[in-house]
This record gives structure tokens, sequence and C-alpha cells, in this order.
């Protein structure tokens, strides 16, 4: 069987670098192409990409979709910084190649993608539900990718199950001091020297708690989920938003 032409862009960058050996270890991949930033997208036409794993940063990841759906390149996503703006222009392209797929993980570890689905089906049966994310302070973003799915999807659940507003009795607060407000879900953000992704999902009723924690110790836990974007990626035209429904969780 051939084997799938991958690219990565992004290439030197914590992530991408730890993707270009995960792909090159791969034994039904073949690596034709590792951009960083400055070098030309022609590379990937030129060296036959089927699918481009794009871990860029926010500012650069909208032209380089735009490049390769154009070019009938699936793409793989990990970078954040997605907004309803940006996933309606990239439908909008997509609509034009029909063909082409293009995954967008907010996060490719497992045990991230386990943590949303927990905190999706826990979040109705609480009267309060707060997010922190912890990560390392070279992070470009706040709050991560990963943390504002995480709230979109507890907000999405409790809405469709009626759940009355979450008890807050703050009246005055520094500017900040209560997170960002993500559909009604608090959404806190730390920055810390040591670590590298995090979360925990803090959910509060009569008398209890429940505390649903994840921790990426290394850039490897995202690696299987990556691999299985690509090998997924290129049976599923138009938009997949999430790992899990390459992981039959939905
Ligand atoms: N979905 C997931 O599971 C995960 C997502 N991420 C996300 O991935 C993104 C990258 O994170 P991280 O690796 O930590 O960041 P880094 O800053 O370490 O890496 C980003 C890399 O992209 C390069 N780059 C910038 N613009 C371009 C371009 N136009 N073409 C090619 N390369 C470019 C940068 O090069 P230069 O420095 O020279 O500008 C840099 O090497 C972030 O959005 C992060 O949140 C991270 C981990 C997991
Ligand atoms: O920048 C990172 O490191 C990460 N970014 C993603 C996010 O913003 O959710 C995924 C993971 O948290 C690591």
């Amino acid at each position: 069987m051939s084997k799938l032409r991958v690219a990565v862009l992004g290439a030197k960058g914590r992530i991408g670098s730890e993707a270009v050996r995960a792909v090159e270890a791969a034994e039904d991949m073949e690596l034709v192409a590792a951009l960083g930033s400055g070098d030309k997208l022609e590379t990937l036409v030129v060296a036959g990409a089927q699918v481009a794993v794009e871990l860029t940063t926010p500012a650069s990841v909208m032209g380089n979709l735009d490049f390769c759906v154009r070019h009938g390149i699936h793409g793989v996503v990990g970078t954040t910084g997605w907004t309803e703006d940006r996933l309606a222009q990239l439908k909008g392209w997509l609509a034009q190649s029909p063909e082409t797929g293009v995954l967008i993980a907010p996060n490719f570890s497992i045990g991230a993608v386990l943590t949303m689905k927990f905190a999706e089906v826990a979040a109705p049966y609480f009267e309060s539900v707060e997010v922190v994310e912890l990560h390392h302070p070279n992070k470009v973003d706040a709050p991560s990718g990963t943390a504002t799915r995480t709230a979109q999807l507890i907000a999405a659940a409790r809405e469709k199950a009626g759940s009355v507003p979450q008890p807050d009795a703050t009246v005055t607060a520094l500017d900040g001091a209560r997170g960002a407000d993500v559909g009604g879900v608090p959404v806190h953000a730390v920055r810390l020297r040591g670590l590298l992704a995090h979360q925990e999902v803090l959910l509060g009723g009569e008398g209890e708690t429940l505390t649903i924690r994840h921790d990426s110790l290394h850039h490897s836990s995202f690696m299987p989920g990556i691999l299985l974007g690509v090998r997924r990626v290129v049976t599923a035209p138009g938009l997949t938003f999430g790992l899990e429904h390459f992981l039959d969780l939905k």
C-alpha cells in the first residue's frame, strides 16, 4: 500500500518538531515537507503533499489553510485561535473544494478529549462549573483553545438541559478576577514555568464538588491523535471540529 504523503507546518516549533518525528516514525506515512516561518507554501505542491499538519500560530493558520484547501491538500490543524468568523471563512473555502477535508482539533490528546466529554456529561448535574487551564509561559494565546471548547460544550449542555444561570454573588471585583466569560462559564488561565498543558474542570453542587483534571506532561501525548487525524481526514471531506468525531465518541 502506498504511504500517505504528509507535510508539517510549524516544523521547528514545540509541537511541530515532535510531529515531524512522529510522522517519520509512522510506517504508513512519508514526511514530504517540513516548513517553518518564511518557507514557501508552493513547496507543498512540488512535494506532492496529501495532508498538511498545521501547528503554527493563530496569525499564520488562515493563510496556510487557504493555500492548502485551494490546492486540495487535506488539513490536520492543532493551531488555536478559532472564532465563528474564522470557521465560516474556512467552510466557504471548503465549499469550493468539496473533496478536501480539514480536521481542527482543539486538543489531540485522548485524556483531554475525554475531559471535554466527561465535563459535558457532568455539567447539567451541578449548580456551578468553572474551567481552569494551566500552561507553560511561552504560550501566546489565553484562554487555551481546549478551555474555550470545554466551556462551550458545558454551556451548550447546560442550555439543552434547561439549567439556570450559575450562582455568583460577586458585586465588586478587580478586572479579570472572575476569569473570562465563555457562554456563562468562567474560564481562568494560569501561565507557570515548569508546566506544559493542564486543565481542571471544577463542578459544585449542594455539599459536594467534582474535579476533572487532565495533564499533558510531554508533547508526545498529542502524537497518536495527530496520526489518527492524518489517517482519517483523507476520507472525511469538509470540516470536522474535534478529534472525538474520529474516536467515535460523539
Ligand atoms: N491541538 C493540540 O493538541 C495542540 C495545539 N497546540 C497549538 O499549536 C500551536 C503551536 O504551538 P507551539 O508549538 O507551542 O508553538 P511554537 O511557537 O513553539 O511553534 C510555532 C511554530 O510555527 C512557526 N510558524 C509561524 N508561522 C509560520 C508559517 N506561516 N508557516 C510555517 N511555520 C510557521 C514558528 O516559527 P517562528 O518561531 O520562526 O516564527 C514556530 O516554529 C499553538 O496554537 C498551540 O496552542 C499546541 C499543542 C497541542
Ligand atoms: O499551546 C499549547 O501548549 C497547547 N495548546 C492547545 C490549546 O490551546 O488548547 C492544546 C494544549 O492545551 C497545548
